[in-house]
């Protein structure tokens, strides 16, 4: 089986020539067959009764979830509930007695005097003014309050003043020993005052006492820091170490402008002249460790209130640290020698200094030829597939199986997943878990962004990218197809399941994949334990799907259809269990995949790498990026464009399949540790290429385009891989012959779906644009292009 891609989109007859009948059809069923018209209007009914009318849901809403649901009540229904929690009527608070009492006297001062008494209990009256004098009068009576004047206690409330023990602890010591300690304190504090700068070491043996001092009272200036030294806030030359990183430490971000920002919020801004409070701080002031590792407190949010709202809040410890300290280094006075522990923890803080991030040297490459070096390796053939499909047509679930049988996730882990699934009420896909990990995916049961995960066979070493097959999530897709050597179309057997497919994402998968270049497709005919693994099924599906996949522009040597069932593994790594499909003589899922020829590398051209993710915040390796080769080779040492910013990085370490590796490949998905580059430079979907052939940025393009619905002079938004910008298509230059590409009408006015024609495209914005993109506008793909000029 041959599986080459190609570079041209050449789009013969037989691979357009149904998409007007094909699209005509799919517009119509788009709007609503009347059997569905029918189903969702039940549904809506059987919904719009289960959730009842404590939760305010809209008819929109519930007809979204029974789309999203095919029409299944129950799981319309639980989505519904977590969407909108139930609407709590508002209790009234009911009123105490005291206030029935009070209430009462108020209404009373209001009655006539000739008006009758309302029966006790009094009724409540609510929202009459309180009035103490009158709420006095009516317990006037009361034998509780009779009491006689030498049993009278005298209350007195002294202000919560926060004393200086560790703990808060009360006004006064509490016992013998407390006492002394405090005697001794106000002894200490006595002879200080006398002799500020007598020996130090006289305080030392004081140490419980100079703690307290330390954590209640923060004295500004240089004594504060001289008295406590060993506990001291480090030196400004500690803190200037110790400063955050120009990038804030958070993993898997996309950087973006507001980073900027954040990044100058973390710098501390210039500290006031603020005199703080002494004595009334609790807070501990951060370790040296802390600092070395978190920089110092940021002191531009909060103190300011905090100092005005009393004294218990005056400045935090971090600002006067830092006030301290930027006073210190301002001051001409001529520093006091340090002494042996502060020189000590100086001694420490300059050797942990000296590993810092920022001195990294500069990285040496070893000048290899990659490609003797790949021709030489034993390395196992590697290979990229996108799972694709309608949604719920079982993707995740099944990657999960075959990640199981394979023993790549083990027995304990598939446990858990299915105690956590079971727990809350979604037992059925804990093996769909393998694959969706965040909590938004499990909640709602449905994936939302390509995951990734990666397997080896004898021949070959694999990589899954798992695509969501909810329609909202289509630019996902199209990310994740864009990394692909090849796709496995999944489509469910079950029954109206793989018909609702059908008019859902089924086919706009396979178009776009197709359109992206990918030309092999194992199509897993899954659930096939709802369908009795009936033959006839298989058949019905496997010639809808050959017909229409072949009017998309595979060849039919290039598609393999497979029968299985992700959730019982049938046929998915074993074969299928005895007597379940003896119909069936063809091999596995995974047997399809190793037979698969892997896509022939375009190692000799110039290096181009879509960004995929983006890791920062690594200790050993603050900036990284992952993404797939799609050409050239790279190796450490190797300087790198970053397109758009036009920033050169340098590739500081590579790894491959969580190993380490000293240079990489077209095909190969790797990660890459990069120095040299302030990450704002960097966002998902930009190009690494090579300085001397580097990818121009594109503002505007003209490209051959074959049209999945009308296109007319319209905005839309272009993708490639990870990439996405608002643009306009500007002018329809011409139709297209389908087969010679000849021009058969210039100007024309609008283009039919399926056919093929050249436009102009213009972008918001300049970014490194070659081969194939995607058009889409107002959340459907409108037309799949191969650039043929750019500006
Ligand atoms: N009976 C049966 N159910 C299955 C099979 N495969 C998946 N399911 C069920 O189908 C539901 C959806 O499975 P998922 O794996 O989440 O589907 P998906 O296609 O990955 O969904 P999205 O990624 O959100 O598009 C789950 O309840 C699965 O248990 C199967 O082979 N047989």
């Amino acid at each position: 089986m041959s599986h080459r891609r190609t570079k041209g989109i050449e789009f013969d007859d037989d691979e357009v020539a149904d998409y007007s009948d094909e699209y005509a059809e799919d517009t119509q069923e788009q709007e609503g067959i009347p059997e569905d018209q029918v189903r969702m209007h039940e549904g809506k009914a059987q919904v719009k009764k289960a959730l009842g009318s404590s939760y305010s849901v809209s008819d929109k809403e519930i007809e979204e979830a029974l789309w999203h649901y095919y029409y299944d009540v129950s799981k319309s229904v639980s989505y519904l509930k977590n969407l909108r929690p139930p609407q709590q009527p508002k209790k009234l608070k009911q009123a105490s007695r005291f206030d029935q009492a009070a209430n009462s006297a108020a209404n009373a001062q209001r009655r006539k005097p000739d008006e009758p008494l309302p029966a006790y209990p009094v009724p409540i009256a609510i929202g009459t003014p309180f009035s103490s004098v009158l709420a006095r009068d009516f317990f006037k009576d009361t034998p509780w309050l009779q009491l006689p004047e030498h049993r009278r206690g005298n209350i007195s409330l002294e202000p919560v003043i926060p004393q200086l023990r560790l703990l808060g602890g009360s006004s006064k010591p509490s016992s013998k020993l407390a006492a002394l300690a405090a005697a001794r304190k106000k002894k200490e504090e006595e002879k200080r005052a006398a002799a500020p700068t007598t020996d130090t070491s006289a305080q030392l043996p004081d140490r419980a006492i100079s703690l307290l001092d330390r954590l209640g009272s923060k004295a500004s200036g240089g004594s504060c820091t001289e008295k406590n030294a060993p506990l001291s806030a480090p030196s400004s030359h500690v803190l200037e170490q110790a400063r955050p990183r120009p990038y804030p430490v958070r993993p898997k971000k996309e950087p973006s402008t507001s980073r900027l920002e954040e990044s100058k919020e973390t710098v501390p801004p210039a500290p006031e002249a603020t005199k703080p409070e002494p004595l009334l701080d609790m807070k501990a002031e951060p370790s040296t460790f802390a600092r070395i590792m978190v920089g110092p407190h940021d002191s531009s949010h909060g103190s300011q209130n905090r100092s005005k709202e009393g004294s218990f809040f005056s400045v935090p410890p971090d600002d006067v640290v830092v006030n301290a300290q930027s006073k210190g280094s301002k001051s001409d006075e001529p520093k006091a020698k340090p002494r042996e522990t502060e020189k000590a923890t100086n001694g420490i803080t300059e050797a942990v200094s000296q590993l810092s991030i920022g001195a990294s040297p500069r990285v040496k490459s070893k000048n290899l030829n990659v490609r003797e070096e790949f021709d030489k390796s034993d390395q196992k053939k590697s290979a990229s597939f996108v799972v694709i499909g309608h949604v719920d047509h079982g993707k995740s679930t099944l990657m999960g199986r075959l990640l199981y049988d394979l023993k790549v996730i083990d027995q304990r882990s598939l446990d858990k997943l299915r105690k956590e699934a079971d727990a809350i009420g979604k037992s059925s896909f804990a093996l769909a878990w393998v694959m969706d990990q965040t909590s938004e995916e499990r909640s709602r049961g449905v994936t939302v962004d390509i995951a990734t995960n990666s397997f080896e066979t004898e021949k070959t070493r694999f990589t899954i990218l798992d695509a969501p097959g909810h329609r909202d999530f289509i630019p996902n897709m199209i990310a994740g197809a864009s990394q692909a050597d090849f796709a496995i179309l999944v489509i469910d057997a079950g029954t109206n399941s793989f018909e609702s497919g059908l008019k859902g994402q089924t086919k706009e998968h396979a178009l776009l994949v197709r359109s992206m270049g990918v030309q092999r497709l194992i199509v897993a005919v899954n659930k096939m334990d709802m369908v009795s693994w009936s033959e006839d099924r298989f058949q019905e599906i496997s010639q809808q799907m050959s017909a229409f996949l072949t009017s998309a522009g595979f060849q039919p040597k290039n598609v393999t259809f497979v029968p299985c069932s992700g959730l019982t593994g049938g046929n998915v790594v074993n074969p299928p269990a005895e007597g379940t499909m003896p119909w069936y003589t063809g091999q596995t899922l995974v047997q399809e995949l190793d037979a698969s020829e892997t896509t022939k590398r375009a190692i000799e051209q110039p290096l181009r790498l879509s960004i995929f993710d983006i890791f920062r915040g690594g200790v050993t390796n603050p900036l990284s990026v992952a993404g797939r080769i799609a050409a050239g080779s790279l190796q450490v040492g190797d300087q790198v464009l970053a397109m758009p910013s036009g920033e050169k990085a340098t590739i500081k370490g590579i790894e491959i399949d969580n190993a380490a590796a000293d240079w990489a490949v077209a095909g190969q998905m790797v990660t890459l540790h990069l120095t040299d580059i302030d990450p704002v430079h960097l966002r998902y979907g930009d190009v690494l290429c090579s300085p001397s052939n580097p990818i121009k940025n594109v503002k505007s393009f003209t490209a051959k385009i074959l049209a999945f619905e009308h296109v007319l002079p319209m905005s839309v938004e272009v993708h490639q891989g990870r990439l996405n910008v608002a643009a306009t298509v500007s002018r329809l230059v011409a139709l297209l012959d389908k087969a010679t590409g000849e021009v058969t009408k210039k100007k024309p006015r609008a283009i039919q779906p399926g056919a093929v024609a050249r436009v102009v495209v213009e972008l918001e914005n300049a970014i490194p644009l070659e081969g194939r993109v995607i058009l889409r506008a107002g959340g459907s793909t409108v037309a799949a292009g191969l650039i043929e000029s750019s500006s």
